[in-house]
């Protein structure tokens, strides 16, 4: 069919066209099917339908098809109905629990990188693999495919080393202190981490309030050649790029499937040749890791897999039942590590996590002797080595390296959540406390979250603040409001629970 071009400049992040619905009925094409499209060169695209938006006789092309058109533009092009790609139909052999094969899995991800694949389809396959779990060649073979889709960084000096969380705790902001301690002693350590998955702020999200985050593999080498190490965002680089693409569709479900999650993370680790890694698995009640045997054996899956890939990890169960230090939202948590940097002053969760996972790293690569890690950690936070050093990492991304925690800006909207009685605090959702903040706009509205005044265990008066929540729009303070008020992530008990009565006849 000979249609004539409507060119449409929003960008879909895939090749995507929006055809009438009645070219389309003829055409035989149903929404999510594939199209040929042909001018002089020919490319295969995701259809979308439309009743009024583009008339029958004509094609809508989204940012991405006309710019690859863009070389040799024609006022119309042919349509054909073409073939979905191979990779749906290894999507639906995962969706029947099928094994897949070193060759399928490597067509799903050039397909994934290549766009090729709609959200729906994406969305099948995270949801299969979350509800029936790849073998451990399976992740290996995702993992190596996810490297070798992208650049890889090759340094000449070594040991290179790296952290990773598999996140699931609200507050987690330990990489800005972890990075800056490593590299103050020495140790090279490219950072690159994800925006939020889970969470109400990934470390990228944090990082990008006081520098820059989006480089290439390049830059990214160059950076730390320099500083000693980077705190980069991987879904800007070319490193790993099919995790980013899955992370956005894992986002709104709210899911990190374990196998996604090992390849995820490892395939980072890979692309940029890290020698060792620690890998933080927050353990307990609302996180991904529910109890310290789920973590154990994460742990095992995370060395195992590291072995194949020629990387030694060790990995940290951390404690998880509730938030690390008193923050949730990039702002406020940017402000609590830089406090903690600038005068080594803030919550005990944060300082001993931080300087535990960093000592680890410290050991590992040899300039801390065994069991001496965590004292030379929290030694190069007290003498101000790791807050140079941070502004070091701050300057070279393009940031101002003379920020303090006074520079940062938090929501101008703020409600105080008070308690119901007097009591203790015992039960604190994670889960709803990175609710509320989401609903109160973080991470993209990076002022917003909340900022705890109280801890799980620790006493409260009727009428005191548990926390307040901050956003920086109205609107959507008083929805967190509403909504914090209508279920309390919080439980305040007083110390008598519940009176149980013997059985008496009145
Ligand atoms: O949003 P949830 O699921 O909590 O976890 C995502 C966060 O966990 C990891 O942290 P890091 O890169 O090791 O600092 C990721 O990179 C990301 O920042
Ligand atoms: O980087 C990360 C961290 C947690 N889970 C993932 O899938 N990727």
């Amino acid at each position: 069919m000979q249609l004539k071009v409507q060119p449409i400049d929003i960008k879909v992040g895939k090749y995507k066209v929006i055809l009438n619905t009645i070219d389309a009925k003829e055409l035989g094409v149903n929404e999510g099917d594939r199209v040929r499209i042909k001018n002089h060169e020919t490319l295969t695209a995701i259809v979308d339908f439309t009743e009024d938006m583009i008339s029958p006789g004509m094609i809508g092309l989204y940012h991405e098809v006309k710019e690859a058109m863009q070389k040799e533009w024609t006022e119309s092009i042919e349509v054909f109905p073409a073939e979905k790609p191979r990779s749906t139909y290894i999507i639906k052999r995962v969706m029947d629990a099928k094994k897949l094969s070193k060759e399928e899995i490597e067509i799903l991800v050039k397909d994934i990188v290549e766009e090729n694949l709609s959200e729906i389809e994406l969305a099948a396959f995270l949801t299969s693999t979350y509800i029936n779990d790849m073998t451990d060649d399976e992740t290996e073979w995702l993992t190596r495919a996810m490297i070798d889709t992208g650049d890889k960084l090759e340094f000449d000096t070594h040991p290179i080393m790296d952290k990773h969380s598999i996140g699931g705790v609200p507050g987690n902001k330990i990489s800005l202190l972890i990075v800056p301690i490593v590299a103050a002693n020495g140790l090279v350590i490219p950072k690159t981490s994800s925006r939020a998955i889970t969470g109400a702020g990934g470390t990228a999200d944090l990082m990008e309030i006081l520098a820059p985050v989006e480089f290439d593999a390049d830059e990214i080498k160059r950076m730390t050649e320099k500083v000693g190490g980077v705190l980069v965002w991987g879904g800007a680089t070319n490193i790993a790029p099919a995790d980013d693409k899955l992370i956005k569709v894992e986002y709104p479900l709210s899911i990190d499937p374990h196998c996604q999650m090992l390849a995820s993370i490892m395939a980072k680790k890979g692309a940029i040749g890290a020698d060792h890694v620690v890998m933080d698995i927050p353990t307990g009640p609302g996180t991904k890791i529910p109890n310290v045997q789920e973590g154990r054996k994460l742990a095992r899956d995370l060395i195992n897999l590291g072995d194949r890939l020629g990387m030694d990890v060790d990995c940290a169960l951390t404690y998880g039942a509730s938030p690390v230090g008193r923050t949730i939202g990039p702002a406020l948590e940017v402000i609590e590590a830089l406090k903690v940097l600038e005068n080594f002053d803030g919550p005990n969760s944060l300082i001993e996590k931080s300087a535990a996972l960093a000592g680890m790293l410290l050991e590992m690569g040899g300039v801390a002797t065994k069991n001496q890690g965590y004292d030379l950690a929290i030694e190069t936070l007290k003498n101000g080595k790791a807050l140079e050093k941070f502004k070091e990492i701050i300057e070279i991304q393009g940031g101002n390296p003379n920020v303090t925690h006074k520079d940062i800006a938090v929501g101008e909207f703020t409600r105080d959540i008070l308690a119901p009685t007097n009591g203790y605090i015992l039960e604190l959702d994670n889960k709803r406390l990175v609710q509320i903040a989401r609903i109160a706009g973080a991470p993209n509205d990076k002022g917003s979250g909340l900022l705890l005044h109280k801890k799980l265990g620790e006493p409260i008066k009727e009428g005191d603040k548990l926390f307040t929540i901050y956003a920086e729009k109205e609107a959507k303070l008083n929805t967190a409001f509403k909504n914090a008020n209508a279920k309390p992530p919080f439980i305040v008990e007083g110390m008598l629970l519940e009176r149980i009565q013997s059985f008496k006849e009145i």
